[in-house]
C-alpha cells in the first residue's frame, strides 16, 4: 500500500451494518494481546463456501463462539475446567488470563465432520441452538468430540474480556444476530505468522469487507 493511499478503515456502524447483512467482518484484537485479525461471521450465515474461504484465506482454527447464557443453557464448560489431566493446570497463556475454549462438537447428521459441508452444517445448527434456546435438545443434535471448536464468551462481553470471542458476540448483539458467531484467525501464507493488520486491511479492501480495530469496538460497545 503506497503512503498516499489511505488505510482501509470502517466505522463501527459499517461493521455492525455488514454483520446485520450476514457479511463477514475482520477484527484485529490489539497489538498487545494476540495481535491477530479474525474473519468473523454470524454463524447462521455460514455456507460451505464460507468455510472454504476461512480454510483458504484465513487458515486458522474455525470456532463458534457462543454467549454465556447460551453456554449456561446447554451446560457448555470451559475446557480447562473439565480436562482431568496435568496439562490443564497452571495455564500460563502469554496473551490473556484464560482461553475461551469449551468442547468440540459435530452435528449428528455430519459424516466425518471436517468437510466444508459438514462443518457448515454443524455451524448453522449451532446458530439454531443459540436462537431456540432451552427447547433445543443439544445432546440429541450434536456429539463430542468433533471438528468445530466451541468458545464460551464472558458474561459481560467486552467489559469482562477483549478477545475475538467477545468482539464477535458484541457485534452479534449490536447487529441483532443470534448469539453465535464463527471466528477464524487470518494467517500469513508466506511466514505462517498472524497476518499483519496492514495485510488484513488490504484483504478487506480487495474483498470489499469491513475491517476494524478492537479498540473501536470496545469504545462503542464495551
Ligand atoms: O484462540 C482462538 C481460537 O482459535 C482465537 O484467538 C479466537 O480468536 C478466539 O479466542 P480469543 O477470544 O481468545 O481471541
Ligand atoms: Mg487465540
Ligand atoms: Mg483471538
Amino acid at each position: 500500500m503506497s503512503r498516499s493511499e489511505p488505510q482501509h478503515a470502517s466505522t463501527v456502524e459499517d461493521v455492525i451494518g455488514a454483520f446485520g447483512r450476514n457479511e463477514p467482518v475482520l477484527v484485529h484484537d490489539a497489538a498487545d494481546r494476540e495481535g491477530e485479525t479474525d474473519l468473523i461471521y454470524p454463524a447462521g450465515a455460514v455456507t460451505a463456501d464460507a468455510v472454504a474461504q476461512m480454510r483458504n484465506d484465513a487458515g486458522g482454527l474455525v470456532c463458534v463462539a457462543l454467549s454465556d447464557p447460551v453456554c449456561e443453557t446447554f451446560d457448555l464448560p470451559f475446557a480447562q475446567d473439565i480436562i482431568d489431566h496435568p496439562v490443564s493446570s497452571n495455564l500460563d497463556l502469554a496473551y490473556d488470563d484464560r482461553s475461551s475454549f469449551s468442547l468440540t462438537v459435530n452435528h449428528r447428521d455430519t459424516y466425518t465432520g471436517i468437510t466444508d459441508d459438514d462443518r457448515s452444517l454443524t455451524i448453522r445448527k449451532l446458530a439454531d441452538a443459540a436462537t431456540v434456546g432451552e427447547e433445543f435438545d443439544f445432546a440429541t443434535e450434536f456429539h463430542a468430540p468433533g471438528h468445530v471448536h466451541l468458545l464460551r464468551a464472558a458474561p459481560n462481553l467486552l467489559s469482562d474480556r477483549q478477545g475475538h470471542t467477545e468482539f464477535g458476540l458484541a457485534l452479534a448483539d449490536a447487529a441483532g444476530q443470534p448469539p453465535a458467531v464463527v471466528v477464524c484467525e487470518m494467517l500469513d501464507d508466506e511466514t505462517g505468522a498472524a497476518r499483519s493488520p496492514t495485510s488484513a486491511r488490504a484483504y478487506a479492501q480487495h474483498h470489499d469487507l469491513a475491517f476494524i480495530e478492537g479498540r473501536d469496538l470496545i469504545d462503542r460497545l464495551g
